[in-house]
């Protein structure tokens, strides 16, 4: 993952190098060149709603770069940053104070029903301030500055998001929690704007709560990152407390975007998703240059040409301006049939110029890969369409087809993470209503043969089973974590990581209360259940974030399940040799809790090659969905054989026997 290595380039191997970022970042976290060149002084001036807030059309052209400042709200997760975002977003006036929606620019229902960011959203605001000069004589009026706000998930699989943010804003608000302080991914984070060359504003955030330390927590800044504890804004964007700083902090210490309007449009594609009624919708930071309606731009990345049919910002909703100016990021909507055409990181340019391409981002890196099946074979089609549409809205999915003699057509996909993973699986049963089968999820292992071919094996179905008589080599992916905690739970998270096959290359400690440690840890070991675990045996207070590392040698085998005897190619599984009979044994007990009870007996089996290392059996007897219902209404009888329908709907059968989708949904989580 390139969004990883950013996060701890600087953190290589040791605390003490991270400790010894110099002043460059102080530097770059105080005042801004701007506002010593331009020898001004800035005040805060004015809070209140911009009338532009109202639907009163918008003239870009009253801002030039000078009034525009881009800036992202990093922070680790729950620090509170879609919070923050939606104090800003009611303090000028963008949407109103108690709009009902917390989390305003949270807007996909999963993020919602999570509590998570998964999406980065874009939101323009306008706020007034005053200017003062340094000689403290030429008192200007106060000028109306363009804000665009990017709200950034902070979840560790969803920092793809993060760096692709990043790449069109001057500065971030690093947000941290006053009570827990800098965790793993505000360490992530920190090094990501760094590495950007952003300006950083330290903002101390929940000042509210009881057990709030900003104190510790400056001290914290100041160690790990070098940044001046008094350059930290405290706030409360619960109360509301020390908000009026932010907007003012945001104008003085972010310089604005650097490009030249003179020059020919270069337009960097953000972000893409497809809409009902306008079709393919771009976010867009304009570079260089201007673009307006009817414009004809092209693509670096295709070569294909468009019309700019509509353009506009984020006002929160789509705002049509008519134009985008240097500096100003907004959505364009082009002729584009779907997001597939829209690559990310793609530069955009007037027709018939030449421009050079803009650095564009590192592709994606997917962690873990699964197999996504229809649960009713027929229902391809209709699969094959969500995930097309779904894709175009997370360009960090990748997707290939592929077949399974057990649950026939489907596709493998390849994720960030678990979570991401689940969320993509969540998002395609809500928002296109289709019921999946997903398999056991594995990450890319390499294995050589014994004819000197080496090949990436994402599907443990394309591994022959018998792979001790041709494997004579193998190796898998390790990342490196960090992990930050309270000194307390040290012992249990040692024993965690090494139960987990990980190498500690680093422990120490950050203050009196909390320890550092990075681990090398195996991929495999980390998107099964790893961080529920951590969380759980830390009391929740553990933070962990990765980065991806080299492959190392291993001793891997394939797990078969066989139903009656039969391989199950969907549920087979890669994984350590050492931990094969446990695996084995908890697949086992799972299919065997999930799967009702047949006409006929089945028997389920775990096993490597030909030797059988777990066994069990489900009795045969058929489910009465009635047993429980004494005498009653006869509708209801048909009411639950109707369900009982429905569910048989959703089952898949392989061989003679059915699974319901839970069974398949369980066997992810064994590690
Ligand atoms: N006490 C207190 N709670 C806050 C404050 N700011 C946010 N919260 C709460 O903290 C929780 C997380 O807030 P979010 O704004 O969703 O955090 P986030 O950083 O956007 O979370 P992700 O998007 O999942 O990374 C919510 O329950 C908020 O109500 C604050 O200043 N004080």
């Amino acid at each position: 993952m390139g969004l990883l290595k950013r996060a701890s380039r600087a953190l290589k191997s040791s605390l003490s190098s991270r400790f010894a970022i110099t002043s460059a970042v102080s530097e770059r976290c105080g005042r801004s060149p701007l506002c010593s060149n331009l020898l001004v002084r800035w005040q805060g001036y004015c809070s209140h709603p911009h009338p532009r807030s109202t639907n009163a059309s918008i003239d870009l052209s009253q801002y030039p770069t000078e009034l525009i400042r881009n800036f992202s709200i990093i922070a680790h997760v729950d620090h509170g940053k879609s919070t923050l975002a939606d104090r800003l977003l009611e303090l000028t006036g963008t949407i109103k104070r108690g709009h009902g929606q917390p989390q305003y620019l949270d807007k996909l229902q999963v993020e919602r029903e999570r509590g998570i960011t998964v999406k980065a959203q874009t939101a323009t605001m306008f706020h007034k301030h005053k200017i003062i000069g340094l000689d403290d004589t030429s008192t200007q009026e106060p000028q109306s500055f363009l804000l665009n706000l990017i709200d950034t998930p902070g979840h560790v699989d969803f920092s793809y998001e993060v760096s692709r943010s990043l790449a069109a804003c001057q500065g971030a608000l690093l947000v941290v929690d006053a009570a827990q302080g800098v965790q793993a991914q505000t360490v992530a984070n920190f090094y990501l704007a760094f590495e950007s060359n952003l300006a950083i504003i330290p903002v101390i955030n929940k000042i509210d709560q009881p057990t709030a330390d900003p104190d510790r927590v400056k001290a914290q800044l100041k160690s790990m990152f070098d940044l001046d504890p008094s350059s930290a804004l405290l706030t409360s964007a619960k109360t509301g407390q020390g908000l009026e700083q932010v907007l003012p902090a945001v104008i003085e210490r972010i310089p604005p975007p650097p490009g030249k309007s003179e020059s020919p449009l270069r337009m960097l594609l953000l972000d893409s998703y497809f809409d009902e009624y306008k079709g393919v919708i771009c976010h867009v930071a304009v570079v260089d240059g201007a673009l307006r309606k009817g414009d004809k731009i092209s693509s670096v990345a295709t070569g294909q040409s468009y019309e700019i049919l509509d353009v506009g910002i984020m006002h929160p909703e789509l705002r049509p301006t008519g134009v985008l100016l240097t500096g100003q990021v907004g959505y364009v909507v082009t002729g584009m049939r779907t997001t597939k055409e829209a690559r990310v990181g793609d530069t955009l340019f007037h027709h018939r110029t030449t421009v050079d391409p803009l650095p564009g981002f590192k592709p994606a890196k997917h962690m873990v890969f699964s197999g996504l099946y229809p649960a009713d074979g027929s229902d391809f089609e209709a699969l094959n369409n969500a995930i097309e549409r779904l894709t175009c809205n997370d360009a960090s999915v990748c997707v290939a087809k592929e077949s399974s003699t057990a649950l026939g057509l489907g596709f493998r996909c390849g994720f960030l993470g678990l979570l991401h993973m689940d969320v993509f699986h969540q998002r395609l049963e809500q928002e296109y209503g289709t019921h999946i089968i997903s398999t056991v999820p594995t990450v890319p292992y390499i294995f050589e043969y014994s004819d000197g071919s080496k090949v990436t094996i994402q599907n443990p179905a394309a591994l022959p089973s018998n792979t001790k008589q041709r494997v004579v080599a193998c190796w898998e992916p390790t990342v490196l974590a960090t992990i930050i905690i309270p000194s307390e739970y040290v012992g249990p998270v040692i024993t965690l990581c090494s139960e987990r096959r990980g190498e500690q290359l680093e422990y120490s400690f950050i203050d009196s209360q909390r320890a550092f440690m990075k681990y090398r840890l195996p991929l495999r070991e980390i998107v099964v259940d790893f961080y529920n675990e951590l969380k759980s045996i830390t009391s929740g207070y553990a933070s962990f974030d990765y980065e991806d590392a080299d492959y190392q040698a291993s001793d891997l085998v394939k797990l078969d399940i066989l139903l009656n005897g039969q391989p199950v190619d969907a549920m087979a599984a890669i994984v350590h040799n050492l931990k094969a009979q446990r695996v084995g044994r908890e697949l086992v007990e799972k299919l065997k809790k999930h799967i009702d009870r047949q006409m006929f007996e089945i028997t389920i089996q775990a096993a490597i090659g030909s030797k059988i290392i777990a066994r069990d059996t489900v009795s045969a007897m058929r489910k009465n969905v009635l047993a429980k219902c004494y005498g009653g209404d006869v509708s209801r009888k048909r009411k639950l054989l109707e369900k009982q329908k429905e569910g048989k709907k959703r089952m898949k059968r392989i061989g003679s026997v059915d699974i319901p989708q839970e069974a398949f949904h369980e066997l992810l989580k064994v590690s």
